[in-house]
């Protein structure tokens, strides 16, 4: 049974969609000003995984992630920079989709705020013929007052709000929150009922997201920061609109930071997602943001990238060793102690399941899974039992499809290039017990130069992916 925290109410709740068969999934995606940072990374990395996870689990998922492609920051950025706003969300976007793409992160549909105008128009209508929202100076504010619920999500009371960045004499209430924005000289506008103007930020995500998934949502999140008062104003809009409960499962991800603090680009403390990938790799960085359970903080340090780096070498090391076992064919009936090595993979398979049950406890999931290549290194090496091996190679098949760091020892190709290797492997014995040494160090080089390290030793050598 799945459970998941619900930062409504801020309790775990049995997992049970709307709709038995699909998941509706919606995830904040960035404000494209700035290259995407390894911040951005860590969240979006944590919904896969947990898309992945309901998939394996039999659900269909759509998961959609807005670009918010229009917002002060944007507008600021092009005149710091002589662009138009165009250019710069353009450039930021098509980037940011490269990075996602690179990193595996699979997102069913990108929409873009500046394409919705019209939609936003609409729902901004509804709202004021059903008296949530006023218009006043050629802007439309929320009426705060008008939703009871309000505060609820965030945990949050009325007196310790911080002020709206809006000019407060334009609103009833100091907490009310712009849906459409009056036009300011210089800056891109619409055309609208209210005259010219701009979307506020928040309503972006209510027009999006039930356009495209309907009125309910089974799961809404993004990182921590959006709890208040972004997700608090997106709630409190929607179920004005609708009448009803929007988003059944709010789950929020903590920060990746960096000496501490949250990583941004606003605070200009970032390390671009391009410059990591660049550096680590898709498998590693993914490895290392699930290596923590997604509502704990991850520190950002090379030394945590080198060692999810060793740690993940492991993990492919008993692979291999699994595939040789398997290879090699059973020696003979499986003993006692290979039946009891069986039923302890079986076990820490389910662990690595029961995990992810409880929350998408990745950090848990994972050390079940460094478990059994401890099994694996241990009993299953000497062992020599085709079954346990083939059990615990399914049990790393089962963490692939949600981690989604070893991909390339799973596939189809790879297991062709696994056989090449080991028969350049054996031509290279050949040589070495012919004594032909210098070319058997070219062909070790060649193939180091190639990322596969031969490990030799007095039985004859082994190599592996480096
Ligand atoms: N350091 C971080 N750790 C985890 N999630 C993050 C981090 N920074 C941003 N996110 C998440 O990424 C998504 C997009 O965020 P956004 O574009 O606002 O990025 P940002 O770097 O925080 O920008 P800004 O500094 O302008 O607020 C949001 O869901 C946000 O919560
Ligand atoms: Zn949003």
């Amino acid at each position: 049974m799945l459970r998941l925290f619900n930062t409504l109410g801020r309790r775990l709740e049995e997992f049970v969609p709307y709709y038995e068969d699909t998941v509706r999934m919606y995830v904040c995606g960035p404000t494209v000003y700035d290259e995407v940072h390894i911040g951005h990374g860590r969240t979006f990395v944590a919904f896969d995984a947990m898309t992945r996870y309901l998939r394996r689990k039999g659900y269909n998922v759509i998961r959609i992630q807005n670009i918010t492609d229009i917002d002060d920051k944007i507008i600021n950025k092009a005149k710091e920079t002589g662009v138009t706003w165009e250019e710069v969300s353009e450039l930021y976007s098509k980037s940011y989709l490269e990075m996602m793409t690179d990193l595996k992160v699979r997102i069913d549909l990108h929409p873009k705020v500046s394409t919705h105008i019209k939609e936003i128009i609409e729902f901004i209508e509804k709202l004021i013929e059903k008296g949530h929202a006023y218009l006043s100076n050629g802007s439309v504010y929320f009426d705060v007052n008008s939703y009871p619920k309000y505060g609820e999500l965030s945990n949050t009371r009325m007196e310790a709000w911080g002020q709206e960045e809006e000019a407060v004499k334009e609103k009833r209430n100091p907490y009310d929150f712009a849906l459409w924005k009056a036009n300011k000289p210089g800056e891109p506008f619409w055309e609208s009922p209210w005259g010219k103007g701009r979307p506020g930020w928040h309503i972006e995500c209510s027009t999006m997201s039930t356009r495209y998934l309907g009125s309910k949502i089974d799961i809404h999140g993004g990182g921590m920061d959006l709890v208040f008062p972004h997700h608090e104003n997106e709630r409190a809009q929607t179920e004005s609109l609708t009448g009803g409960t929007w988003v059944k499962y709010w789950l929020h991800v903590a920060f990746l930071t960096i000496r501490k603090e949250k990583m941004s680009k606003s605070k200009g403390n970032i390390v671009p997602l391009k410059e990591a990938l660049g550096k680590y790799g898709p498998s590693v960085l993914r490895y290392w943001f699930l290596s923590s359970q997604y509502r704990t903080s991850v520190e950002y340090s090379e030394e945590n990238l080198e060692q999810s780096s060793r740690a993940l070498q492991r993990l492919k090391d008993s692979i291999s060793i699994l595939r040789k076992i398997i290879q090699e064919g059973p020696k003979y009936y499986a003993k006692d102690e290979d039946i009891r090595t069986q039923k302890q993979v079986v076990s820490l398979v389910s662990k690595f399941n029961e995990s992810m049950d409880n929350d998408f406890d990745t950090a848990n999931a994972l050390s079940a899974i460094h478990e059994l290549a401890s099994v694996t290194f241990s009993k299953l090496q000497y062992s020599e039992d085709p079954l346990g091996a083939l059990i615990a190679l399914d049990g790393f098949r089962q963490f692939n499809e949600v981690f989604g760091v070893m991909d390339e020892e799973f596939s189809a190709e790879t297991e062709r290039i696994e056989k090449i290797l080991d028969s350049v492997v054996e031509i290279r014995n050949i040589l070495r017990k012919r004594q032909m040494y210098d070319l058997s160090d070219q062909i070790r080089d060649i193939l180091l130069k190639n990322g596969v390290k031969l490990l030799d030793s007095k039985e004859g050598s082994t190599w592996r992916f480096q």
